[in-house]
């Protein structure tokens, strides 16, 4: 599997809490922690950075990392990111933040250590710009938006 560094900022990851994990053999995300000094309420509407008192510096420029909603939290109670999904550049050094937003209409409340979002390492593609005038022409062409139809 492929190492990437971590810096263990809040020393109760790896005591109090496990390092983020693959729940399965065939998850895809690692589930990030709130590591918060005490409970948060997210009122209805609020957002909120949350630190994971991880950071991770990927290093590859042909990889990235994306901080993702749990479907749990998204679809039963309303908490998902106030950025709709975290890019984590493969050259940053910096604490991994949750930006944790409550689009429900009630109040959330948020325990420490609580999993709150999950990590995904992604493949990405550097390109440079080719400019010109005229593409070769395809079937779709310039439609888009729906042009093809619902059925
Ligand atoms: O949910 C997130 C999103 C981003 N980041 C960190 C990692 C990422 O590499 C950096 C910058 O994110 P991004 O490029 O999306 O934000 P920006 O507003 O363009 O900031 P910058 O000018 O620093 O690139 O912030 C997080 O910790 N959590
Ligand atoms: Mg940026």
């Amino acid at each position: 599997m492929k190492k990437i560094d971590v810096k263990i900022l809040d020393s109760r990851i790896g005591t109090q809490f496990p390092l983020p994990q693959y729940a399965t053999e065939g998850s895809a995300g690692l589930d990030l922690r709130a590591c918060l000094t005490e409970e948060l309420i997210l009122q209805p509407g609020e957002t909120q950075l949350i630190p994971t008192g991880l950071s991770i510096y990927i290093a590859d420029p042909n990889l990235c990392a994306m901080i993702l909603p749990r479907s749990g939290l998204g679809h039963k109670h309303g908490i998902v990111l106030g950025n709709l999904v975290g890019l984590i550049d493969s050259d940053y050094q910096g604490p991994l933040m949750v930006s944790a937003w409550n689009r429900s209409q009630v109040p959330f409340k948020i325990e420490v250590g609580d999993r709150i979002a999950q990590l995904v390492f992604v493949p990405v593609v550097q390109t440079e710009f080719n400019i010109v005038t005229e593409f070769t022409e395809t079937e779709r062409g310039e439609g888009g938006f729906g042009h093809s139809g619902k059925q």
